[in-house]
């Protein structure tokens, strides 16, 4: 069952397009990791599938529900840096969210439970390091017992510790049977956690699907040729290239599957006898790198 669908969402301020007509699809169970570099458009898809930014265009069906409003109580979200009372206890803070939740305290326990704050809970948040206020905010989000919990950036600013923790604890909510959707400009986070990513370069989905999927099927084939233009304009027209690129001389041509022979025949074909053809499995890190240009 698909938990988030958005259909051509689209988001611009003023003129320029932050969200540009994204297509996305999280199923029931998945660990969703939406992954792209700062300012790419992370922040803002995620207000929008909360209601709390308006898109420009395009539609966002949550659980399938003809209601948005009605599916959104069953969102719990951490935006942004948690804002807690400092002088009041980790257990006070949640007493406070709870209350204005509606939720019942009972809730307080499960949550604290489940995000490793037990004996913790009772100490004042401003003694909490960074990454317990994390824990404490996702604890406050887990309140309402959602099936999609959403994750901005869960783990910016924390040390590597806490961000182990924050992993831990993603894991541990989806095999309790939530959804997560998690956004990060952090490849190694997502790789590491997420059963699915999508990759956003400048509010555009370059490329979404399972991790397994993106780590398999990648291939690039490596080829050269004296005349790099010719060879561009060859390979753009074989019928398995999503992409090609020039790139110190060779080409990198992406292909939809790992052939150089048919490649390499392809090229002869058309009068084309190249002096290298190789072939690269890129990773999703070199993926990522390479679609959205970022360090
Ligand atoms: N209220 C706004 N008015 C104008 N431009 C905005 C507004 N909010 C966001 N933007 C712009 O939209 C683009 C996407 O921003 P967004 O915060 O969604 O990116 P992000 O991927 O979440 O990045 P970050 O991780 O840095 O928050 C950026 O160029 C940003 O400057």
């Amino acid at each position: 069952m698909p938990v988030i669908e958005t259909i051509g969402l689209t988001k611009a301020f003023k003129t320029r397009k932050a969200v540009d007509n994204v297509h996305l699809t999280v199923e029931s169970g998945q660990i969703f990791g939406f992954l792209g570099p700062n300012g790419s458009g992370k922040t803002t898809t995620i207000g929008m599938l909360l209601g709390i930014i308006h898109p420009t265009s395009g539609a966002i069906k949550l659980f399938n529900s003809p209601d948005i409003h009605q599916a959104r109580r069953r969102v719990g979200a951490i935006l942004e840096s948690p804002n807690f009372y400092p002088y009041l206890t980790g257990y006070e803070n949640l007493k406070i969210s709870a209350k204005i939740k509606r939720c019942p305290t009972s809730q307080i326990d499960k949550v604290i439970q489940v995000m490793g704050l037990k004996g913790r809970e009772h100490g004042l948040v401003r003694t909490f390091s960074l990454g317990m206020k994390q824990r404490l905010a996702i604890a406050s989000a887990l309140l309402t017992n959602p099936d999609l919990v959403i994750l901005d950036e869960p783990t910016n600013g924390l040390d590597p510790e806490g961000i182990k923790e924050i992993r831990e604890v993603t894991k541990t909510l989806a095999s309790g049977g939530k959804t997560i959707f998690l956004s990060s400009h952090l490849l190694s986070e997502v790789e590491q956690v997420c059963t699915h990513v999508a990759i956003l370069k400048q509010g555009k989905v370059m490329r979404q699907g399972s991790i397994v999927e993106l780590l398999s099927k990648h291939f690039v084939a490596a080829v050269k040729h004296e005349n790099t233009a010719l060879l561009l304009q060859t390979i753009s027209e074989y019928d398995k290239t999503v992409r090609a690129t020039v790139k110190d001389n060779f080409v990198h041509a992406e292909l939809l599957d790992g052939n150089l022979s048919a490649l390499n025949e392809f090229l002869a074909q058309k009068g084309l006898f190249v002096s290298h053809l190789s072939d690269r499995r890129v990773n999703l890190e070199e993926s990522f790198f390479e679609l959205t240009g970022s360090e």
